[in-house]
């Protein structure tokens, strides 16, 4: 590979079944030796290896789901290029690849030539909505159009989703994880047009707000919106939603909209219509944030096709394991859709010591409740139990184990 051209310092690195060249990680580390990729001239960020991976087995997934021989798909934030080459050689994707940065242009182009799937995928300098409206004046017939950008995809969106022709999935990555978990509630509001709040369950409400608002916007065009699914790594927000034309698909997409709802003073947390309502169980003033989306965050005839094409292709990801465990946590998560609880929190409410995740869990199941641990948070827990069971049960808890220390 022709890296010698290039000024500044490179590595050779394999991702999946690319090897592409990277600006060097040890030319752009901070002070505490932490890689920071967004001082690298190109951005290559060897964390989002996990992002990438899901986003090849929800094309794979989708594939086979929608009948098509080949997918389209459009990334028109590409940096190094690696997403779009991996889309090209691990879902045998058409992929049109763009940035707005000329030395990632040209270093993708290098690293698409050097995997030789210049057949398959070709690179534009262009602003990503100028790109994404130009194919969408020539016609092409895009199945997944990924976003992944440097903080909001918000901006991306609008152009985004009139570029899906009948039927297809918007991917987008949202790293601005402060704002859409309540911390800054005035970048919130103008970002995602939202009535901005911190709830306990905040990795919830991120994934949520971005999920209601591809919604809104998609409605606005006409679109209704499938969640297939919406989870939250690292220091990020991911959301596949399959959108498809038409204006009673949109009305019924609306319909699963509404306002999340946290009570600090009893830990109640749901949903309701109200956007002004005060907490239902013990009257007090309520955390109030949306509209969000209140469905399913993964739909389940999806998720078994992404495990059967986890089994085929584990060898070739780069992060398989977790993988795995994402989706058995999120298939089992899925089925109830009130927002997770945060153990500890709802304990310093009570004043009691926290129990074990997993006895909260087993406790609610033998209620006949439905109840799982959540991928959001290894104190959460989340179930269809109404909140007075939720706290009966902690108390029961509570009361078994100090009886047992007495016994002792
Ligand atoms: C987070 S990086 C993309 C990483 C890449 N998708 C991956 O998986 O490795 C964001 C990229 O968007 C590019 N960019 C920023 N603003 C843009 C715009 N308006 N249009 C097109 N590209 C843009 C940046 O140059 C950068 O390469
Ligand atoms: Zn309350």
């Amino acid at each position: 590979m022709a890296s010698g051209k290039l000024p500044y310092p490179t590595r050779r690195i394999k991702e999946g079944k690319a090897e592409i060249i990277v600006p060097d990680p040890d030319a752009y580390r901070r002070k505490d030796g932490v890689y920071e990729p967004a001082w690298a001239p190109v951005f290559y960020n060897p964390k989002m290896r996990f992002n990438r991976d899901i986003a090849i087995l929800v094309a794979n997934a989708y594939r086979e789901m929608i009948g098509q021989e080949r997918l389209v798909v459009a990334e028109p934030l590409t940096g190094s290029g690696v997403r779009a080459i991996r889309y090209a050689l691990e879902a045998d994707a058409q992929v049109y690849a763009a940035d707005i940065d000329p030395d990632a242009v040209y270093l993708a182009r290098l690293n698409v030539e050097a995997n030789g799937v210049q057949e398959r995928v070709t690179v534009e300098r262009a602003d990503a909505n100028e790109y994404l409206a130009k194919l969408r004046r020539e016609g092409v017939r895009l199945s997944i159009i990924d976003i992944d950008p440097f903080g909001s995809p918000a901006p991306f969106l609008d152009t985004a989703i009139q570029s899906i022709s009948v039927r297809g999935i918007i991917a987008a990555t949202a790293t601005d994880t402060a704002p859409l978990s309540g911390t800054h509630p005035r970048a919130l509001r103008r970002r995602y047009d939202v009535q901005p709040a911190r709830t306990a369950w905040e990795k919830e409400q991120a994934v949520r707000l971005l999920a209601g608002y591809i919604i809104r916007r998609a409605a606005s065009h006409e679109y209704g919106v499938r969640i297939l699914l919406a989870y939250y790594a690292d220091y990020y927000v991911r959301v596949y939603a399959e959108l498809w034309r038409g204006a009673s698909r949109a009305d019924d997409s609306l319909s699963k909209l509404g306002y999340g709802v946290y009570c600090p003073y009893c830990g109640y947390t749901g949903y309701t219509d109200n956007p002004r309502t005060r907490c239902p169980y013990c009257g007090g003033t309520v955390q109030i944030v949306g509209p969000l989306y209140t469905g399913p965050l993964c739909n389940q005839e999806f998720m078994e096709m992404l495990r059967s094409t986890l089994d085929k292709r584990v060898g070739s990801l780069a992060e398989p394991k977790r993988a795995v465990k994402l989706f058995e946590q999120l298939s089992l998560e899925c089925t109830i859709t009130k927002p997770y609880y945060r153990l500890d929190k709802l304990c310093s409410i009570l004043h009691m010591n926290m129990p074990k995740p997993d006895s909260m869990v087993e406790a609610l199941r033998r209620k006949g409740y439905k109840a799982a641990r959540t991928h959001f948070d290894p104190r959460g827990f989340r179930t269809n139990a109404p909140h007075t069971e939720v706290l009966n049960t902690l108390i029961e808890m509570q009361a078994r184990i100090a009886r047992e220390d007495d016994d002792n």
